[in-house]
């Protein structure tokens, strides 16, 4: 079942990940330009990492392997491990080694030193038992003789452990730097990425077998490739020769050419009869699509059982027999499909037990031995020993090696996910620097269209408008229209498919995301709660000014949430109880669960405005967008909101308009305080003008005003 290398099989729906994922990565990552149809089409060479990545994933049949799952040991994928040791793995390690480079040197040392020590270990107990013999069978027996032997044994295996306990501790730090520095560059590389590039197929299996990676530096985490077992896989070699040597040392010359031949044939059968027996790990890199289902519905079905925050529909809605019945439909599925993934793993071979019959064989050359006169009582137990040692190295040697080849696909993600590039951020020589506008920014947007990934229909097609410095734009609408969709556009988190969006005279996309966002303030729709204290909840909005008590008391009383605060039992000290969280408290926390406390809808919407708060006075922003920022509050308190806004985009001294601001609103009552009404229907601006223009017009704006009041 091997896949060729160059003449995999692509099937034409993977195409469209392949193709978003070109998009993603820089000119160094190759992807195929047309979709391939069939065998008789190569798809690509495969040059890098994130290549073989790709190859490694797909199925003779075209099918790709779910993420985390096992590569088949083959030999393409051998030559695809090859390639990801070429190309990153050298560069990993010499990273990781420039960490610690004398104590991972010491490491790889003494790892390899400590393995020749069972050799040792056996060669000096042997020497003892034939001191002991010879002792015996000369009748000159002394304590005095047998004592020093036993005083060196005891002196090696002091020396051996306070080696072995240095070395122990040497691995902590070093395997304690790699593992940070592995899991800072995850953190970075999950930060460093927007949205669209997120919500991408293929970059979440990246990230997932990268993730994996990253877990398996970790001490609880998979363990299926770190330093140590590269190390690892040294020192069982090294320790399988050393036993080895021993065995020929005492059998060539011994006997017979044919009981070495016999000893070494009964010492590695067992690595043979492994390798064909052993069950393929991981068997859920055969479901099918169907027991894929079922897997993802079971876990589904579990959450909703375990999470907090459904309870109460949960219990409201009677949900209990349906989830335990979902669950239990789906878990019979993947159940059934283990077992027979075990069923048909489980060959003859491994059915039958081996290890006696194995154990049997390697006495043949044992009795051989003895028949000799020379084989001493000692170099007998030292031979018996060290070809129980070569079977138990010898599997160690596998199942690491199979650990670690697995871990090589793993890590080529890692190293592919360093390099991901965010969708939305330009090229170098297309950037340019936001340049806020002193009197707030211009929007010109022409005919733009988004569709979201896996949807036919547009959620916004064909938007145009033009927002002039330091205007007021109100957002209404149907539910659905592509109001809060249009605003990501603005807000760039996600990228329009078509049409022009200019910002203060430049193409939106020229501008890099991160440097965009720090002229502009939003409340989002759904916006966040975080679980922490309510300075860290609107704090969060101007991070640099976390530590600034005025700053966060100015937000929070410019969005009126003063009396929310203060009614907190230990105020903005309160930590802030969020639905669905489970809050991990350690002992000596700042945030213990128990004094946590819970906020209503309006007062939670407070604070997301009073967020907004903490950076929409600063001179640099030129762009507020609210969407439905007051749909939790009553009247009174909207009003007091959307005053403030009013106050916050215009010069204290002068009064002129200095911020431009879009709101979405539902309640039409406050679109008529903006200067531009754009009425949103199925996912286009159908009518757009000042308040008293669209009333004049007499159509769904002035139908949904009047229904409205
Ligand atoms: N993540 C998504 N994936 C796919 N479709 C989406 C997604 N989010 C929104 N949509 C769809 O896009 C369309 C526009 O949604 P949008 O949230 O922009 O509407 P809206 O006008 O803000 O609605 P509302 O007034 O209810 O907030 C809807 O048909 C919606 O189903």
């Amino acid at each position: 079942m091997c896949m060729p290398l160059r003449r995999c099989t692509w099937s034409s729906s993977m195409y469209p990940l392949f193709k978003v994922a070109l998009r993603l990565f820089p000119d160094d990552y190759y992807l195929p330009s047309e979709p391939m149809h069939g065998p008789e089409k190569p798809p690509t060479s495969v040059e890098s990492a994130y290549d073989a990545w790709l190859a490694s994933r797909v199925l003779p049949r075209g099918e790709l392997l779910v993420p985390g799952a096992h590569r088949r040991f083959s030999l393409v994928n051998v030559k695809l491990a090859y390639i990801i040791i070429r190309t990153c793995a050298f560069d990993f390690f010499s990273h990781l080694l420039s960490l610690h480079p004398v104590r991972t040197t010491l490491m790889m040392a003494l790892n390899i030193v400590r393995s020749i020590f069972p050799a040792f270990r056996g060669y000096s107990q042997a020497l003892i038992i034939d001191e002991l013999q010879s002792l015996i069978t000369s009748g000159n027996f002394t304590w005095s003789r047998l004592l020093h032997l036993v005083a060196t044994e005891l002196v090696r295996r002091i020396f051996e452990s306070l080696l072995d306990s240095f070395a122990a501790s040497n691995d902590t730090i070093v395997m304690d730097s790699a593992r940070f520095h592995v899991e800072y560059i995850q953190m970075e590389q999950r930060i460093r990425l927007d949205i669209p590039t997120l919500s991408d197929p293929v970059v979440r299996d990246l990230l997932h077998e990268s993730d994996l990676f990253a877990r398996s530096f970790s001490g609880s985490g998979f363990g299926l490739l770190s330093p140590l077992d590269f190390i690892h896989i040294i020192s069982l070699v090294t320790e399988l020769l050393s036993h080895a040597l021993l065995i020929m040392s005492l059998t060539v010359g011994a006997t017979h050419y044919g009981v070495l031949l016999l000893s070494i044939f009964s010492a590695t059968l067992p690595l043979f009869v492994t390798w064909f027996a052993c069950p393929q790990p991981h068997s859920e890199s055969l479901y099918s699509p169907r027991e894929a289902r079922a897997a993802d519905r079971q876990e589904k079905m579990r959450n909703l059982a375990y999470n907090d925050a459904h309870r109460p529909e949960i219990e409201l809605f009677g949900l209990g027999d349906w989830i335990l019945r979902n669950w239990a439909s789906a878990r019979r599925v993947v159940l059934a499909s283990e077992q027979s993934q075990q069923f048909r793993d489980s060959s003859l071979l491994s059915k039958l037990n081996f290890s006696d019959f194995l154990f049997a064989l390697q006495n043949i050359p044992l009795v051989l031995l003895l028949q000799t006169s020379s084989a001493s009582l000692g170099s007998l137990t030292l031979y018996r020993s060290s070809i129980q040692a070569v079977v138990l190295t010898s599997r160690n040697l596998l199942a690491t090696s199979r650990m670690v080849f697995q871990g090589i696909f793993f890590m080529s993600a890692f190293c592919a996910g360093k390099t991901l590039k965010p969708q939305l951020q330009p090229d170098e020589e297309d950037m340019v620097c936001y340049q806020p506008s002193p009197r707030g920014a211009t929007i010109i947007a022409h005919k733009l269209s988004y569709t979201y990934p896996g949807c036919s229909e547009p959620a916004i097609k064909d938007v145009s408008f033009t927002l002039q410095s330091g205007e007021t734009l109100a957002i209404v609408g149907y539910n659905g229209s592509g109001k809060s969709t249009l605003a990501k556009v603005l807000l760039r988190i996600m990228d329009h498919d078509f049409g022009d969006l200019s910002i203060n005279g430049f193409d939106i996309r020229r501008y890099d995301p991160p440097d965009y966002h720090q002229h502009l303030t939003a409340v989002f729709q759904g916006f966040s709660k975080f679980n922490t204290t309510v300075r860290e909840n609107v704090g969060m909005g101007r991070v640099e000014k976390l530590r600034s008590r005025t700053t966060i008391e100015t937000a929070i009383h410019l969005a009126e949430a003063d009396g929310v605060v203060n009614s907190l039992p230990l105020g903005l000290r309160t930590i802030l109880e969020t639905p669905g969280f489970e809050s991990m408290s350690y002992s000596g926390s700042e945030y213990p669960a128990s004094r946590q406390h819970g906020l209503s809808g309006g007062e939670w919407q407070r604070l997301s405005i009073a967020r907004a708060f903490m950076r929409a006075n600063e001179p640099e922003v030129d762009l507020l967008l609210f969407d439905e920022p007051t749909s939790s509050l009553d009247a009174h308190a909207q009003n007091q909101i959307f005053d403030t806004i009013e106050r916050i985009s215009r010069c204290p001294q002068t009064g002129e308009r200095i911020k431009s601001c879009i709101f979405i609103t539902h309640r039409l009552s406050t679109a008529r305080r903006a200067d531009k009404v754009a009425l949103m229907k199925n996912g286009t601006i159908s009518e757009f003008g000042t308040h008293a223009e669209l009333l004049q017009m007499n159509g769904a704006y002035a139908a949904l005003y009047r229904a409205s009041v």
